[in-house]
C-alpha cells in the first residue's frame, strides 16, 4: 500500500466532522472517493497533506510509504507536498498568480524543489506543456489567456512535474464543460500510465468512476461506509447508502448483459 488511513478523525472542537475514517490505497491505483457533498471528501483529502483550515484537528494515523504524515515536521510535510504528494483542485484559477507567465509557474517548482540550470527548467517546462497537449507558445503565456480547460491542463502538468507518486485530484473537471472534463480525464489517465503515480480521486460523477477507477470508497457523513474494487462495488453494492448513489446518477448506461462496471453478466436471466 503506499498510503494507508487509519482511523482518521476530524474535530471541529467537540464536533465530529470526519469519524475513524480508514481506507488503503494501493500503488499505482486510481482510487475514486464519493459521497454526497459536504460528506468529508475534501476534508479527508486536506488531512493527508496537513493542508486543514487552522480551526480543525486531525487524529488517527496516515502512512505514506512508511512515514507518518499525521504530526510530521512542518518542513518534512513541506517538502513531500511539493515532492511526492501534489494535489489538483476544482478551483484551477487559484493555482496560478495572475500575474505570472504560465512559464513562471514552472519555473518556480523547479527552482524550489530541483537543482536544474534555467536552461534546463526552461526546457522542462516545454516538455511538459507539450505533454499535456498544450503549444510551447503558452509558455510566455498569463494564466487569463487560457481557457478553463487549458488552464486545468496546466494544473495538472505543474502537480506532475515533479513524478509524485500520489495525485490527489479533487473534483478537477467539475467547473469545466463535459467534453473539457473528459480531455482532461483522458490526459490524467494517459498520464498516469506513462509515470505510474497513484491517484486518489475526489468526484460526484459516477460515469467517471465507472470508467477509470479500479477502486472506490463511499463517504456519508464524515464515514467511510463501504469500500473495495470497482466492480465488486458497483455490481454488488453493500450498503444501502452505495446503492442509493448508483442509482441516483445521472445514468450509467449498460449495454444488455452487462454489469455496471462494465463486466458480462454470467447466466443473465
Ligand atoms: N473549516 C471548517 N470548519 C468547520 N466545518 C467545516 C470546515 N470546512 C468544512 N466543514 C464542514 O465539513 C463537512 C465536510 O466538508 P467537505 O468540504 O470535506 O465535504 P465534501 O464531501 O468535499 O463536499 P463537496 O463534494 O461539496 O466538496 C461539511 O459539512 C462542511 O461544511
Amino acid at each position: 500500500m503506499i498510503l494507508s488511513i487509519d482511523q482518521l478523525t476530524v474535530r471541529s472542537g467537540q464536533q465530529n466532522i470526519i469519524q475513524q475514517a480508514s481506507l488503503s490505497i494501493p500503488k499505482g491505483a486510481w482510487y475514486a472517493l464519493v459521497g454526497q457533498s459536504g460528506s468529508g471528501k475534501t476534508l479527508l483529502a486536506q488531512a493527508l497533506g496537513q493542508m486543514l483550515p487552522p480551526n480543525l484537528t486531525a487524529s488517527g494515523r496516515i502512512q505514506f510509504k512508511g512515514e507518518e504524515l499525521l504530526g510530521m515536521a512542518p518542513e518534512r510535510i513541506r517538502a513531500l507536498r511539493g515532492r511526492s504528494i501534489s494535489y489538483v483542485f476544482q478551483d484551477y484559477h487559484g493555482s496560478f498568480t495572475p500575474f505570472r507567465r504560465i512559464g513562471q509557474h514552472f519555473d518556480e517548482v523547479l527552482k524550489t524543489h530541483t537543482t536544474a540550470s534555467p536552461g534546463d527548467r526552461k526546457r522542462q517546462a516545454l516538455e511538459a506543456l507539450v505533454s499535456i497537449g498544450l503549444g510551447e507558445e503558452l509558455y510566455s503565456s498569463y494564466p487569463s489567456q487560457l481557457s478553463g480547460g487549458q488552464l486545468q491542463r496546466v494544473s495538472i502538468a505543474l502537480a506532475l512535474l515533479l513524478s509524485p507518486d500520489l495525485l490527489i485530484a479533487d473534483e478537477i473537471t467539475t467547473a469545466l464543460d463535459s467534453v473539457s472534463g473528459h480531455t482532461i480525464l483522458q490526459l490524467l489517465a494517459s498520464r498516469q500510465q506513462q509515470t505510474g503515480c497513484t491517484i486518489l480521486f475526489i468526484t460526484h460523477d459516477w460515469r467517471h468512476v465507472k470508467r477509470y477507477a479500479d477502486r472506490i470508497a463511499v463517504m456519508k457523513s464524515g464515514e467511510i461506509v463501504e469500500s473495495g474494487s470497482k466492480h465488486v462495488l458497483l455490481d454488488h453494492p453493500k450498503h444501502p447508502y452505495t446503492r442509493m448513489l448508483i442509482q441516483s446518477s445521472p445514468t450509467l448506461p449498460t449495454p444488455k448483459g452487462y454489469l455496471l462496471s462494465g463486466l458480462k453478466e454470467v447466466n443473465p436471466e
